[in-house]
């Protein structure tokens, strides 16, 4: 993430990988702050056997896309609510890569945190049957508690 005051928004990604078993690192690595450690940590992210980064950042969000321009590894963007625009502008920042460099761009907020940890869960579990069966086991227990709402009426 591209600072610490991203954390509340970037956790959501961290429970989830918790929760799946997924091995996994959190770190502050901002493009605009840190040019040359964002540099290493894309250089080094291929030969560590890192199979996705989760990059979350708010405002002028370069982040998602600079590890993306020096990393074959995937990117999943996470736009963070930015004070003044919302996350508008960081989810423009994201989705907006020019052609050749993706970045697989997630909702702002939670539960774009959540979902792009889903989106690399469900990517690992094509190479992992056990990690699949987990996720097949969030899946429907996600539809029995959707099953199982009520209303005040
Ligand atoms: N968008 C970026 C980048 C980057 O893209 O390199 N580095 C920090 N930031 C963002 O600046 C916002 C405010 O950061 P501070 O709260 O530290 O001032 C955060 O949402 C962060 O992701």
């Amino acid at each position: 993430m591209g600072s610490s005051s991203d954390w509340d928004t970037m956790q959501h990604a961290v429970q989830m990988l918790t929760h799946f078993g997924v091995a996994h690192e959190a770190r502050v690595v901002s493009a605009h702050r840190m040019p040359d450690d964002l540099f290493a940590y894309a250089e080094q992210a291929g030969p560590r056997g890192l199979q996705a980064i989760i990059a979350g950042a708010g405002g002028a969000a370069h982040l998602p896309g600079m590890l993306a321009a020096k990393t074959t590894v995937p990117v999943l963007g996470v736009p963070v609510a930015s004070r003044h625009l919302q996350g508008v502008d960081s989810l423009h920042s994201i989705v907006q890569m020019p052609k050749g460099i993706p970045v697989a761009t997630f909702a702002i907020g939670d539960a774009g945190a959540a979902n792009a940890a889903l989106f690399a869960v469900s990517m690992l579990a094509l190479h992992d049957p056990d990690l699949a069966t987990r996720l097949h086991a969030f899946r429907a227990a996600q539809t029995e508690a959707a099953r199982a709402m009520t209303l005040p009426v």
